[in-house]
């Protein structure tokens, strides 16, 4: 019998964010974000599903706080709506919004929760949106007021901080696939973005230090790792493009201050170029307190000449799928902080979101998510020998708390430990939940 024993200090949580989880958009004063007006759009969104109800956590945050404190968990993550701080993007602050995430960090600190706050988790304010959005520099100065905003309102009860969620979501999944808001496909409007993600982000973080802002700061980029099929050069030469589209392009500008020169390359043969203008790159390399690691899943993948944007395509390998469809691939958990570590050093990490979906449902009272166990058990393991070899990992948040809004795929794909009932909005631990929380308790588990 095995067990994995994890240190006695490491942080245990879930996350969950604004837009996926709070509904009551008309309400509070908050303005509108891109993506109410993308779920409106139809066709972009399974089953032409919204947030406009959600798990209505703007109202039951206290039933969620209560279900928090019962799993065990030390720490909750958790996004703030851009759209119910500055309604327009920018100008007059909307009180009730800013009362509204008083009322839920305060509950939290109550129940001995430490909040990790999420400053953008994709709701742009659609103001903003149609003067340019993240193709828009100005865009840039709006959000960074907006973070000093919160940093002064919540100075000292909110003590970590992230920038951005997944800027590889926020450029290239939504204005280069078009698979989430606003849903343009223009490589190098994805391009501008993903720059000017990485410029807000480090004057974000110029303006926390100018501040005085206690506590510590970072972003939660989403990482996935592309296993060479052979030993050929040009699968292995593939797989590193792959796998620098969402790690060397989102970490070298902040850790180096630099983009990869031979993505950059790659890129130029496509015409497409980063618009840097004077300083940028000394903004963005920033030194932060802490990254988070967003990780669902990997493929092994091989050298196929033409194939999407890198020559690259992955290889069926038969391996399990959660009902989303994504490899079930703890080795490439372990693989990609190995790679990190071994690319960046040993910076601290959060694992902010790992998690995976099973869409069982309640039968009898019970969500016999077994699946869901099994990819806790595979994962955590990949992590406590990632931590073994020397990644320093400080905490680990599944995704998610709540079963939730999946973006493009609606209601219909579930993620959380618990499950909601989105007609009557009941909440039902599921069997993931029990276990998460019994290996809370003793911090380690049997594998
Ligand atoms: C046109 C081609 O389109 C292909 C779809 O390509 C992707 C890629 C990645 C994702 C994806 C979704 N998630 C989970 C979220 N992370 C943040 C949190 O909000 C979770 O809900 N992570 N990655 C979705 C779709």
């Amino acid at each position: 019998m095995a067990f994995i024993q994890f240190p006695k200090e490491m942080k245990w949580g879930a996350a969950t964010a604004s837009y996926q989880i709070e509904g009551a958009v008309n309400e509070g004063g908050r303005g509108l974000s891109i993506w109410d007006t993308f779920s409106k759009t139809p066709g972009k969104v399974y089953n032409g599903d919204n947030g406009d109800v959600a798990c209505d956590s703007y109202h039951r945050y206290e039933e969620d706080v209560e279900i928090m404190q019962d799993l065990g968990i030390n720490m909750y993550r958790f996004s703030v709506a851009w759209p119910r701080i500055f309604p327009n993007g920018i100008g007059e602050v909307n009180q009730e919004g800013l009362d509204y995430y008083h009322r839920l960090v305060d509950r939290l600190l109550e129940a001995g929760i430490e909040p990790l706050c999420t400053l953008y988790h994709w709701d742009l304010p659609q103001v903003l949106q149609e003067q340019g959005g993240w193709d828009n520099r100005e865009t840039i100065e709006a959000f960074v007021h907006y973070a000093k905003t919160m940093f002064k309102e919540f100075d000292g009860k909110i003590t970590k901080w992230i920038t951005f969620n997944e800027p590889w979501c926020v450029s290239y999944l939504s204005n280069f696939l078009g698979a989430h808001a606003p849903g343009y496909t223009d490589l190098q409007l994805a391009t501008n973005v993903a720059h000017h993600l990485h410029v807000a982000h480090g004057k974000t973080v110029i303006a926390f230090r100018e501040l005085g802002t206690q506590g510590e700061i970072g972003y939660a980029p989403n990482v996935e790792w592309n296993e060479p099929y052979s030993d050929k050069q040009e699968d292995k030469d593939a797989c590193a493009r792959a796998n620098a589209f969402f790690i060397e392009w989102f970490f070298d500008p902040v850790f180096k201050g630099s983009y990869p020169t031979f993505l950059v390359d790659w890129f130029k043969e496509k015409g497409v170029t980063v618009p840097i203008q004077e300083g940028d790159m000394d903004i963005i390399h920033q030194p932060i307190d802490f990254v988070g690691i967003n990780y669902y899943t990997g493929s092994v993948g091989r050298y196929k000449k033409d194939e999407g944007l890198f020559d690259h395509e992955r290889v069926d390998t038969g391996y399990q799928k959660t009902d989303i469809g994504w490899n079930v691939y703890p080795e490439g958990f372990y693989n990609v902080l190995r790679y990190l570590t071994k690319r960046y050093g040993a910076f601290p990490i959060y694992i902010t979101e790992n998690g995976s979906c099973y869409n069982d449902d309640v039968e009898n009272g019970k969500v016999n998510d077994q699946g869901r166990i099994d990819y806790l058990k595979q994962h955590l393991t990949s992590l406590h020998r990632a931590m073994q070899s020397g990644v320093n990992i400080k905490g680990y948040l599944t995704w998610s708390l709540l079963d939730n809004f999946e973006w493009a795929e609606g209601y219909k794909m579930r993620f959380g430990i618990v499950h909601v009932n989105y007609r009557t909005l009941e909440r039902t631990k599921k069997e993931s939940y029990y276990w998460y929380q019994h290996m809370l308790e003793n911090n380690f588990f049997e594998v």
